[in-house]
C-alpha cells in the first residue's frame, strides 16, 4: 500500500471518438479515467476525436496521431489508452507509430477484475477473458510485452503464459472451462439447497460503485469489501436478513455493471453475472447522487435484458441521498417500488426493511387452523417457510394463525383434509 504511493503513478493518455452528436464519449472518457485510477495509474491528458467512425488502421486518423505524440513528448505518459475495444492491426500500427504501450478500455477493466478476484472461481474467469482477449491480439502485444514490469495490461496470466503459442492457449482456454463448469456445478447444487429451503432470495444488482456492498454490510452484517473503486466487489455474497415475524430473506451482493461490459467477461462472468437470474426479486441500488445516473440505470436493465433476467418484482434504492445536489424527481418506471435511502448513514434502511417485508407477505396467504398433534411436520414447515404470527396448544392440537407460501397452504390444507377422513 505504502508502496505505491511512494511509487510514481504511471501515466497514461486517454483517447476516445465522439461518433455523433449528443453521444456520451466525454462521460465515458471520465469513467475511463477513474477506472484508469483504480487500475492504479493516472491519466494525464484526454484527446477526443471527433469522426464518423474509428478509423480501422489507427483507431483516430494521422492528425489526432500527432496530436497523441505530441502529447505523450509533453507528459512523458507511457500508455495510451483508448475508449473502444482496439483490433489487433489497430494496436500493432498505434504501436508503431507512437513506441510506447497501447492498451484499450476492455485491458483495464480485465486488470482491474484480475487484482481484485478473491474466489477460485473469480480468478478462473478472469483467466479465461484475458486469455481470450489476448489470444486474438498475440501479434499486436508483441511489442509491450517485452517492457514491463508490474504495468497496467499484464496483471493476470504471467508473462510466461502469454508467450505460450496460441494452441497453448487454447488448451488452457479448455483447461480453465472445465475447472469452471466444476466450480458452476457446485453454485448448481448450492443453488438447489437454497430452493429446496424455500427461502426466498433478491439480487442486489446495479451499476459499480452505487453502493451495492455496503447495502448488504447495513441491512445485513456481511463484511463485504465496501471501498470507492470500481469493481470493487467480483465475487457473489449471500447473506440471510432476518426480517419481523421470523421471515428471511437471502440477500446476494453482486458485481456490478458498466458501459461497454467487455463481451469477453459477460462471457466468463456468466455465472456470476446470472445470481440475477435466479433471484425471486431484483433490488437495483442506484448512485442517485451521480449525474449520470439515468444513464446507469439504462445500462443496468440493458445489461439484465441480456442476461435473461426478466418477470421480477424490482425494487430500486435510489442510494447516496446525502450526497445529492440537484432536487430533480427520481423515477424509475420500470421498478415496481422507489425508495430513496443512504446505506452508508443507515437512513431509509428501515423502510426497506418494512417494504420486503411486505413484499414477502403479500406472496403469503393466511392460514389460520388447528394442526393435530400428529402432524408435527406441519408445523415445523411453518416454522421454516411461514411467518407464525399465533400458537396456542388446545386440546386437538396446536392453533396457528401464520402466512404462509402459497404451496405450503396447499400441503397444509390436504393434511388437514386427509386428517380429517381418517380419524
Ligand atoms: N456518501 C455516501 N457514500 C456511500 C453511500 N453508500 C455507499 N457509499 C460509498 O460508495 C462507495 C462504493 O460503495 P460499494 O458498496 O463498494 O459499492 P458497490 O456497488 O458494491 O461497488 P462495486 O462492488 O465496485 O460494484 C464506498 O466508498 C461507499 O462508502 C451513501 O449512502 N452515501
Ligand atoms: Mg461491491
Amino acid at each position: 500500500m505504502i508502496e505505491t504511493t511512494q511509487q510514481e503513478l504511471e501515466k497514461v493518455i486517454l483517447v476516445g471518438v465522439c461518433d455523433n452528436e449528443g453521444d456520451d464519449t466525454e462521460d465515458s472518457l471520465a469513467e475511463l479515467a477513474e477506472l484508469v485510477q483504480t487500475a492504479g495509474a493516472q491519466a494525464v491528458e484526454t484527446i477526443i476525436q471527433n469522426r464518423e467512425h474509428v478509423h480501422p488502421g489507427t483507431y483516430v486518423g494521422s492528425g489526432k496521431v500527432e496530436e497523441i505524440r505530441e502529447a505523450i513528448a509533453r507528459t512523458g505518459a507511457t500508455s495510451v489508452i483508448c475508449d473502444d475495444e482496439l483490433s489487433p492491426a489497430q494496436i500493432s500500427n498505434l504501436s508503431d507509430l507512437l513506441s510506447v504501450r497501447i492498451l484499450d478500455r476492455t485491458l483495464v477493466i480485465l486488470d482491474i477484475f484480475a487484482a481484485h478476484a478473491t474466489s477460485s472461481e473469480g480468478k478462473i474467469q478472469v483467466e479465461l477473458a484475458q486469455l481470450r482477449y489476448r489470444s486474438s491480439r498475440l501479434i499486436g502485444l508483441g511489442k509491450s510485452l517485452s517492457r514491463q514490469g508490474g504495468q497496467m495490461g499484464n496483471k493476470g496470466p504471467g508473462e510466461k503464459k502469454l508467450e505460450l503459442d496460441r494452441r497453448l492457449i487454447q488448451a488452457r482456454v479448455a483447461q480453465l472451462r472445465r475447472e469452471l463448469k466444476e466450480v458452476e456445478q457446485h453454485r448448481d447444487i448450492t443453488r438447489a439447497k437454497r430452493k429446496k429451503n424455500a427461502k426466498p432470495v433478491a439480487a442486489i444488482v446495479g451499476y459499480t460503485n452505487a453502493g451495492k456492498s455496503t447495502l448488504l454490510n447495513h441491512l445485513t452484517q456481511a463484511e463485504v469489501l465496501e471501498e470507492d473503486k470500481l469493481f470493487a466487489t467480483l465475487d457473489p455474497t449471500t447473506r440471510v436478513l432476518e426480517l419481523s415475524g421470523k421471515q428471511e430473506l437471502l440477500l446476494t451482493d453482486t458485481v456490478g455493471f458498466i458501459r461497454k461490459l467487455p463481451h469477453h467477461l459477460i462471457e466468463a462472468f456468466k455465472s456470476t453475472l446470472e445470481e440475477a437470474k435466479y433471484a425471486d426479486y431484483i433490488i437495483h441500488v442506484v448512485d442517485a447522487s451521480n449525474p449520470q445516473r439515468e444513464k446507469h440505470m439504462q445500462i443496468v436493465y440493458q445489461t439484465l435484458t441480456e442476461l435473461g433476467v426478466k418477470d421480477k418484482p424490482i425494487i430500486t434504492l435510489f442510494n447516496k441521498q446525502d450526497l445529492r445536489t440537484d432536487d430533480e424527481p427520481l423515477r424509475d418506471f420500470r421498478a415496481d417500488y422507489t425508495l430513496s435511502i443512504s446505506a452508508k448513514n443507515e437512513i431509509g434502511l428501515d423502510r426497506v426493511r418494512d417494504l420486503l417485508e411486505q413484499i414477502l407477505r403479500d406472496n403469503k396467504v393466511l392460514f389460520e387452523g388447528i394442526i393435530p398433534f400428529s402432524q408435527g411436520s406441519l408445523l415445523q414447515q411453518i416454522r421454516k417457510q411461514g411467518e407464525l404470527l399465533s400458537e396456542e396448544y388446545v386440546a386437538e392440537g396446536v392453533s396457528v394463525k401464520a402466512y404462509v407460501p402459497q404451496d405450503v397452504l396447499g400441503r397444509l390444507l390436504a393434511a388437514l383434509e386427509k386428517n380429517k377422513t381418517e380419524s
